[in-house]
């Protein structure tokens, strides 16, 4: 915004102030972005994902930013059909080669969410109760990308100067691999020649009480499994026993991929994992991670691992293998008596340094093809890597790290963790590779959030605290050298 006035000198304490006096504000804006069922995932949200970025685009041109919108083609679904991507946002505020650059990332789109999964509330309209914001994308990733906004609106709002220049990618595919991002960010490579350091605000803490800054991520390969066993859908009194059925395919060969301890059954699969280096466990015992809490918090009965160390290696630094569904499965209440025709399923496998998703994916092929040869069924099969993510590890002796934890310090007055994240961010190694600077993620939200999960929230106090966080990093980050 064009700002006549002469500006005021650094003030964090008036920044605070005028975020928590705009915290109705702050909060009334959130549930404006998660009443938009921008679902990227579904070809039937396309319309609200794109209707979403634009929503965001038009904010950050109020507040003074050029945002452009990038087109990215058409997406290709498995069975041939297309629809349009979302565009993505490149935006940049200040010109100024006095001060740094700061890329800010985050991404609009959002998971599914319906009620009858066992939601409290409609996911698409944000509650407020109990200092609590329900909603789908509320932590994941709504609430952190208005953070941002709203922290560069406070230096604009008092006058104060913005200490260095901003610019932000934000897209709205991130839930569904990030398609087209790559390739769009090759081709816009100016784009990102000035950029000083890269922060992401898009995981969570650990718990719920202590800020961290997250310096890895696991990359995630996404496969789906065809079986067909019928032109058409069947009744099982009339067919049963006629046919070799496609769910008994299917659940065989998805039985086949993990054991009950959660070895995952591919030969060679652990060939690449990055070796332990010495006193690597220490790394993780100095971490506050109360095992019980985190099992009491997701309602398990028993965890794979008792121990902390182990669970925090297998969430971070291991790969995982997760069966998400089956597509053409009958899935709804009652006793639907049906030989399913066609059925995908649908599982996928968190990667780690130094896995490469497509040594994963020919493996994993690999193995289910001679999974399905051994059932000997007459069926139509197909397996096949529908998205496949890296990765990503920093190191974490540097500016970046430093001015994170600072900020976190000014606000919530503690020494932060630092964590990794079981959990992806496709884009982030490009970041990291593309402007060869440091890239780190400093989460607004708290471990209990239930990303991805029902009834997802973020604290009224880690929403406004946070944006409290970034008011404070975008101050320390300018630090450097002075
Ligand atoms: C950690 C981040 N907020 C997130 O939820 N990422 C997704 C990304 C993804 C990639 N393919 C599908 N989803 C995740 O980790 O599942
Ligand atoms: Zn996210
Ligand atoms: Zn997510």
């Amino acid at each position: 915004m064009a700002d006549t006035k002469e500006a005021k000198p650094f003030d964090l304490n008036a920044l605070t102030a005028h975020v928590d006096a705009n915290k109705d504000a702050y909060i009334k804006l959130l549930g404006e972005a998660i009443n938009i069922p921008s679902v990227s995932s579904s070809k039937e949200h396309r319309s609200q994902v794109i209707y979403m970025v634009k929503w965001m685009a038009n904010l950050l041109r109020e507040s003074g930013f050029s945002a452009e919108l990038f087109e990215l083609g058409d997406e290709t679904f498995p069975d041939g059909s297309k629809t349009v991507l979302p565009p993505v946002i490149l935006g940049h505020l200040g010109k100024d080669p006095k001060k740094k650059t700061l890329l800010i990332y985050g991404h609009l789109d959002v998971q599914p969410a319906h009620k009858e999964d066992g939601w409290a509330t409609e996911p698409f309209e944000m509650v407020h109760k109990d200092g609590r914001l329900f909603g789908r994308g509320a932590s994941d990733d709504k609430g952190p990308v208005l953070g941002w906004l709203h922290a560069i609106q406070a230096y604009q709002a008092l006058h104060m100067e913005l200490p260095v220049n901003i610019k932000c990618v934000f897209e709205g595919m991130e839930e569904s691999g990030s398609k087209g991002l790559d390739e769009l960010l090759i081709k816009q490579k100016e784009f990102l020649d000035d950029v000083d350091y890269v922060c992401i605000s898009d995981n969570y803490w650990l718990g719920t009480t202590k800020p961290c800054v997250t310096y890895g991520l696991r990359g995630v390969c996404y496969f789906f499994i065809e079986v067909q066993c019928a032109a058409k859908d069947l009744h099982s009194g009339l067919y049963g026993g006629s046919v070799h059925e496609a769910m008994s395919d299917m659940v065989y060969l998805l039985n086949s991929l993990v054991s009950v301890d959660g070895r995952i059954a591919i030969p060679g699969i652990m060939d690449d994992v990055e070796p332990l280096f010495k006193n690597e466990k220490l790394v993780y015992s100095d971490i506050e991670f109360n095992i019980d809490e985190y099992r009491q918090m997701i309602g398990c009965k028993k965890l794979i691992h008792e121990d902390k160390v182990k669970t925090l290696m297998s969430r971070w630094r291991y790969p995982s293998l997760s069966i998400h569904g089956i597509e053409g499965a009958f899935h709804d209440p009652g006793q639907k008596t049906v030989i399913p025709r066609k059925v995908i399923g649908k599982f996928s496998i968190r990667i780690v340094p130094d896995q490469k998703p497509q040594h994963i994916a020919k493996q994993t092929v690999e193995f289910l093809d001679a999974q399905w040869k051994a059932r000997n069924s007459p069926n139509t099969y197909k397996a096949y890597m529908v998205d496949g993510g890296n990765h990503w590890k920093a190191p974490l002796d540097n500016f970046n790290v430093k001015a994170a934890a600072k900020a976190i310090k000014n606000v919530y007055n503690v020494e932060p963790d630092f964590t990794r994240e079981g959990g992806s961010i496709p884009i982030t190694l490009l970041f990291q590779e593309m402007t060869g600077k440091s890239v780190i993620l400093l989460p607004m939200g708290a471990g209990d959030d239930g990303a991805h999960s029902q009834n997802e929230k973020i604290d009224v106090r880690n929403y406004i605290e946070g944006t409290k966080v970034f008011c404070s990093y975008l101050h320390e980050i300018a630090q450097e050298g002075k």
